[in-house]
């Protein structure tokens, strides 16, 4: 007697979610009529599931930039399932990072950096907001401001020091590898910077275990795709071992830091100023402020070691690269240091401002070689329009600062090599002319931008001071091949003959 009720109850089960199917989609057509559907920036056709994600290619800057001779310099993609502008010009940059900076300043909340960064505990992918701004300041105000600038200079000095020593220890006959040399230089500065003088070239903390787990973490965060663009596909990264990966970096880096962090604490704090490490100022702000946890304290010294190390690196890299594939910029930048300098023996940080070429040599290099070609990505949080388009809240904002630099419109010969195009003229790479933005700008600029700038610089100024330069016998050319990453290198490293330069010495 029972089994007819019971049919009409499981007929009603499956009837009503089906008919509560079609009226919310009724609702939504209905919704849809009333609010106009939003204009979107043009762009290419996507595909189901993985939207624009296979047009990225390996080198997304130079794909993106392809994609915007033809679609324009505000482009909309879907990322699997992130919608995305990409910003390809001067204009719609200033209007981006400053116009609407505010509503576009956020950092979208993505797997991989979330777990390295202690679920957004740091300056980098922290979300804007109090906190952030918090954090913000302490880097700007204690950590690379003024207040620690006796202490970051007498760094920069002495490593620079010990590269060109090291160098010229060298034999005159065999190539270097300029790019690791530049490399440990860029990282001694950075970890001295920040642990103090607990790191003594390596020595306690293994530099060179961290340096490994670094670049690890740098391939992780680059290739990490899945679960970042299309969460229900995250198997794919358990699959393919990323995820795993990624959990042994982390477990790694977070013993190093937490190691660093208790032996801090057992060590004699200095006095607040001069000398202060950075972890020494972290920890005394956590003290006296109350705000700052343990969590802040290892985000804050993860971005530090990833995002201020290999940028510099890669700039001088670059610089040397090209003025090799440029031998009268070479000679002219040789000359001005030289004649400025005189016999002098090396290169102080306070002559940096009478060397203006090589000012310029930096400049060119960071137009054509920004170390983070698509800066890092952000999100906006409100509507807001540009030329007419609708840019909606939750979407990413991609940023290609390398072809900015390349731009018809803004440069002349975009593609030559040539810094005399700075004569006349007063573009700076600080974020205030969006035709050169390497640091970014607005609210999210670098804050480690000063220090990065005067790095390059120093380092730069030194070895056109100290060397002259020659390829090894056999080359005729040298590779000028990216790798994939968000800090992008030479592929292949920067090998050369160093040639002591006789005018040194008295
Ligand atoms: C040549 C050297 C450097 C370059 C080219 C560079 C470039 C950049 C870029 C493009 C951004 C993103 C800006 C944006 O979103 O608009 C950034 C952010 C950042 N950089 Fe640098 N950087 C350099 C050196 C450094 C150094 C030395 C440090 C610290 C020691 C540092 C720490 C940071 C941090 C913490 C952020 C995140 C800021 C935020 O989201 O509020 N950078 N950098």
């Amino acid at each position: 007697m029972d089994s007819p009720i019971t049919l009409q109850v499981y007929l009603l089960l499956l009837i009503i979610p089906v008919l509560l199917l079609l009226f919310l989609n009724k609702q939504r057509k209905e919704a849809e009529k009333q609010s106009p559907k939003p204009k979107l920036p043009p762009g290419p056709r996507k595909l189901p599931l993985i939207g624009n994600l296979h047009q990225l290619g390996n080198l997304p800057h130079h794909s993106l930039w392809q994609l915007s001779q033809q679609y324009g310099p505000l482009m909309y993609l879907q990322l699997g399932q992130a919608p995305a502008i990409v910003v390809s010009s001067s204009e719609i940059a200033r209007e981006v990072m400053r116009t609407h900076d505010l509503a576009s300043c956020n950092r979208p909340s993505l797997f991989s950096s979330t777990k390295l960064s202690y679920g957004c505990s740091d300056v980098a992918f922290i979300s804007y907001g109090d906190q952030w701004r918090e954090l913000r300041k302490i880097c700007m105000v204690e950590l690379f401001g003024t207040k620690n600038n006796s202490y970051l200079h007498s760094l920069r000095e002495e490593e620079v020091a010990r590269m060109i020593s090291s160098i010229s220890c060298s034999s005159s006959d065999h190539p270097i590898d300029l790019s690791d040399m530049l490399l440990s230089m860029a990282n001694n500065i950075i970890c001295r910077a920040a642990l103090g003088k607990s790191y003594q070239g390596g020595g306690k903390y293994e530099w060179s275990k961290l340096h490994l787990m670094l670049t690890e973490v740098q391939a992780v965060l680059g290739s990490f795709f899945m679960a970042d663009y299309i969460p229900c596909l995250a198997w794919i990264d358990i699959l393919t071992g990323a995820l795993a990966r990624l959990n042994k970096n982390f477990f790694d880096l977070d013993a190093f830091y937490q190691q660093v962090i208790n032996d801090h604490l057992h060590q004699s704090m200095h006095s607040h100023g001069q000398d202060e490490d950075i972890v020494h100022t972290l920890l005394r702000l956590k003290k006296e402020t109350g705000h700052l946890t343990d969590e802040n304290i290892k985000g804050i010294l993860m971005d530090i070691f990833v995002a201020g190390s290999d940028t510099s690196s890669a700039s001088v890299e670059w610089a040397m690269t090209e003025l090799m594939r440029n031998q009268q910029t070479m000679k002219k930048a040789q000359d001005e240091v030289r004649k400025v300098i005189g016999r002098k023996g090396k290169v102080e940080e306070s002559d940096l401002q009478q060397l203006q070429y090589l000012k310029w040599v930096v400049k060119e290099t960071m137009r054509l070689h920004p170390p983070a070609p698509l800066l890092v990505d952000r999100e906006t949080m409100q509507h807001f329009k540009i030329n007419g388009y609708d840019i909606p809240p939750k979407t990413r904002v991609i940023i290609n600062a390398w072809g900015i630099g390349r731009e018809d419109s803004s440069w002349e010969n975009p593609q030559e090599f040539n810094p005399e195009r700075f004569m006349d003229s007063s573009i700076d790479m600080k974020g205030h002319d969006f035709q050169l933005i390497p640091f970014g700008a607005g609210r999210r600029i670098c804050p480690g931008m000063n220090l990065g700038i005067q790095t390059v610089e120093l380092a730069l100024a030194n070895l056109l001071y100290s060397f002259d330069w020659r390829l090894p016998d056999g080359s005729q050319d040298i590779n000028m091949d990216e790798t994939p990453g968000v800090t992008v290198h030479k592929k292949s490293p920067l090998c050369l003959v160093a040639i002591k330069y006789g005018g040194i010495e008295a």
